[in-house]
């Protein structure tokens, strides 16, 4: 399958993390453009990715096969309005909106042209290639859309199809947000290997380091993660310490909690923004 011509309106973190992904998996620049009205961030998308940035939405779908709605969700509706003119009924929308669902884009885009929408939620990894997105699809999407959505998104790491667009708000809680969880305990680990007497640049290499090989453990063995951390604590030694300090906590309670008030949130934007 040949690459589809990609056009993001709004090229801030996300659109810059899935751009920068797209290239270096080597989609050529001709292929990607964005817009934004922000003069600086369209100097830099074209400085670090080559690719043509607009200041007029319009502009930028011209002659696109999938355009990804890469604003926030409290800017979607107004966007979405704006588009519906030119946009034509055979692109393919792709939402990476938190909480925005598609039959909100839908009526947005107009009701008079059913759109085929693709409701998605990406992670910031993806600048590396190493993200993770859950995709959803309304019934207007096709076959060859499908393939075109996944294509993108595998571009930039895993892509997984799911069945019930309701799943989206506990793909958010996981793995939307969930680069920023990890980056939390780097920068709590860090800063406890400094209090212990660390140089700060070791604490932040051990902690980094620590979080990288543990996650490729993870992802590469075929033991689950319970048995991995099982090989790491000795009966009565340092690890079995830090767990029960954990446990003690209250950690596992806690990410349930952090995690569904991320689904809570996503639930409640679509309340407060959508149709
Ligand atoms: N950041 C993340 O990790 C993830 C974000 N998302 C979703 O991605 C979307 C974007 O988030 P994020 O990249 O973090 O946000 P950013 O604010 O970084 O990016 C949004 C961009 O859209 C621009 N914009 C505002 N109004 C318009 C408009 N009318 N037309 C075109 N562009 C416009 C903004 O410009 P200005 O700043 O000048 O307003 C900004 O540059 C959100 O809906 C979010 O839910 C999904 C998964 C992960
Ligand atoms: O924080 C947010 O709302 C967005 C959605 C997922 C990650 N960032």
């Amino acid at each position: 399958m040949s690459t589809p011509r990609i056009a993001f309106i709004g090229g801030g973190n996300m659109a810059a993390s899935l751009i920068g992904g797209l290239r270096a998996q080597g989609v050529a620049a001709s292929s990607i453009c964005a817009s934004d009205p922000g003069a600086d961030k369209r100097s830099e998308l074209e400085a670090a990715h080559g690719i043509d940035a607009f200041a007029d939405n319009a502009q930028a779908i011209a002659g696109a096969d999938v355009v990804v709605l890469a604003v926030k969700p409290q800017v979607m509706q107004a966007v979405c309005r704006d588009l519906a003119a030119s946009l034509q009924a055979n692109q393919l929308v792709v939402s990476i909106a938190a909480g925005i669902d598609c039959a909100s884009l839908q009526a947005w885009l107009g009701e008079q042209t059913p759109r085929a929408i693709v409701r998605c939620m990406p992670n910031t990894p993806s600048l590396l290639r190493q993200g993770v997105s859950g995709l959803f699809a309304n019934d207007q999407v096709t076959d060859t859309q499908k393939q075109q959505a996944e294509q993108l998104l595998s571009a930039v790491g895993l892509a997984l199809w799911l069945d019930k667009e309701s799943l989206i708000d506990a793909v958010t809680a996981v793995s939307g947000s969930g680069p920023a969880y990890f980056f939390l305990m780097i920068e709590a680990m860090t800063a406890a290997g400094e209090r212990m007497g660390l140089p700060g640049d070791t604490a932040a290499q051990l902690t980094m380091h620590t979080a990288l090989g543990a996650a490729r453990m993870a992802c590469e063995s075929d033991v689950g993660a319970a048995e991995l951390r099982r090989r790491v604590t000795s009966p009565n030694g340092t690890t079995e310490a830090a767990i029960k300090a954990f446990q003690a906590g209250g950690f596992e309670s806690l990410v349930e909690q952090a995690m569904a008030a991320a689904a809570r949130r996503s639930a409640e934007l679509a309340e407060q923004l959508g149709n």
